[in-house]
């Protein structure tokens, strides 16, 4: 069984690095969760436990982390678990953290849009983010929380006016948009999932979700009818999933998957693997807004290059200047919070 899981989540790796994985030789690495206890962060948890370039895994919530940590600390893998609860122990669990993965806040319900939930979770990240400049100023820091268009730009202004702001370690977690592209792609073109890439770039909510069906490889002969309802699935996949669960949340198991390949790309990046590249939402300038999703390429201090967004369709160009109005504002919603 612990093999079996083991292998799966190694599939996660790309095959340059999957030699990497040699335990004996990776460095020790501190990953923290925060929301450990919520319905992200429970899989997400789980996944990082998996993960065997892990050597600490911190869970912190504002409640209920002795059962998930102890729960999660009985499995027979690398890392040492310990779980924290409360203003009290946050400090505990960030200090010493390289990687900080920040699933904390509420849901969508039906009906909601992500800029609904920016009332309350606004509040969580700009407190968490304030926290995470005090103990661990260096980390690298994995925005999940929505509305994510807005909530990386307010972990920057938290981080600028503290004075460590590092613009390399602070990504927006847009990997669930490429994982949705893969497979709605992979169904539509009848090829290999497992051997499909679709970049996505823009931001992470509606029609700021802008997928490049136009790079997807393995190369497919799509109509145009196939890539407008593939385009349109890909940015409402979070409303499929909010809808099905019925005022029970959102996406929770798809997503702890993305954010455990983004987190595991991240530490392949601190751990000097070359050529390590996924989509994810920075400062950027490969356009005139100021945060972008793109692919990056990932190093030893993160950021190590915001890559360009390559040839556009004109479907595409026309999808990437009807979004820019709407991440302009949610970028200076964010900013404007924390001013
Ligand atoms: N980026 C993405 O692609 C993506 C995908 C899915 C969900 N999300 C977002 O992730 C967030 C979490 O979703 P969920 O389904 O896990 O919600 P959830 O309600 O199940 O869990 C959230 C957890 O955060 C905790 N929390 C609240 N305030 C906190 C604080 N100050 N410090 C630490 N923990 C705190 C709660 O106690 C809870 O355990 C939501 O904002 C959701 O919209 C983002
Ligand atoms: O849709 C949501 O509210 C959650 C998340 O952003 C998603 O894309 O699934």
């Amino acid at each position: 069984m612990r093999s079996s899981l083991l292998r799966s989540v190694k599939t996660l790796a790309r095959p340059t690095t999957a030699r990497a994985y040699s335990v004996d030789s990776v460095p020790s690495r501190k990953v923290t969760v925060l929301g450990a206890a919520g319905g992200i962060g429970q899989p997400l948890s789980l996944l990082m436990k998996l993960n065997p370039l892990v050597s600490q895994l911190a869970l912190y919530d504002i409640g209920g982390t002795p059962g998930v940590a102890a729960d999660v600390s009985h499995i027979n893998s690398r890392s040492e678990v310990a779980g924290y609860m409360g203003d009290d122990q946050l400090g505990q669990a960030l200090e010493g953290s390289d990687v900080v993965i920040i699933p904390a806040g509420v849901p969508r319900k039906p009906g909601m849009t992500r800029d609904d939930l920016f009332n309350i979770n606004a509040g969580i990240v700009k407190s968490l983010c304030t926290a995470i400049a005090k103990y661990c100023p260096h980390a690298i820091v994995n925005m999940i929380s929505n509305p994510v268009n807005s909530t990386v730009p307010i972990a920057a202004e938290v981080f600028k006016k503290a004075g460590i702001y590092n613009e390399k370690k602070l990504f927006g977690v847009t990997t669930l948009d490429v994982v949705r592209a893969k497979t709605f792609y992979a169904g539509k073109a009848n090829v290999n999932v497992a051997e499909v890439n679709v970049p996505v770039v823009g931001g992470h909510a509606g029609v700021t979700i802008l997928p490049l069906f136009s790079q997807a490889t393995p190369k497919a002969n799509l109509s145009q009818d196939d890539i407008h309802a593939l385009t349109k699935r890909t940015q409402d996949g979070g409303t499929e999933v909010v809808e099905a669960k019925a005022g029970k949340g959102s996406a929770t198991l798809s997503m702890a998957y993305a954010g455990a390949i983004f987190a595991d790309a991240c530490l392949k990046g601190l751990n000097g693997v070359p050529d390590v590249v996924e989509c994810s939402y920075v400062q950027s300038t490969i356009t005139e807004l100021p945060f972008f999703a793109s692919k990056v390429r990932l190093g030893k201090n993160g950021v190590e290059e915001v890559l360009g967004l390559g040839p556009l369709s004109d479907y595409e160009k026309e999808g990437l200047e009807k979004l820019k109005p709407e991440l302009k504002s949610s970028i200076e919603k964010g900013i404007e919070f924390v001013k």
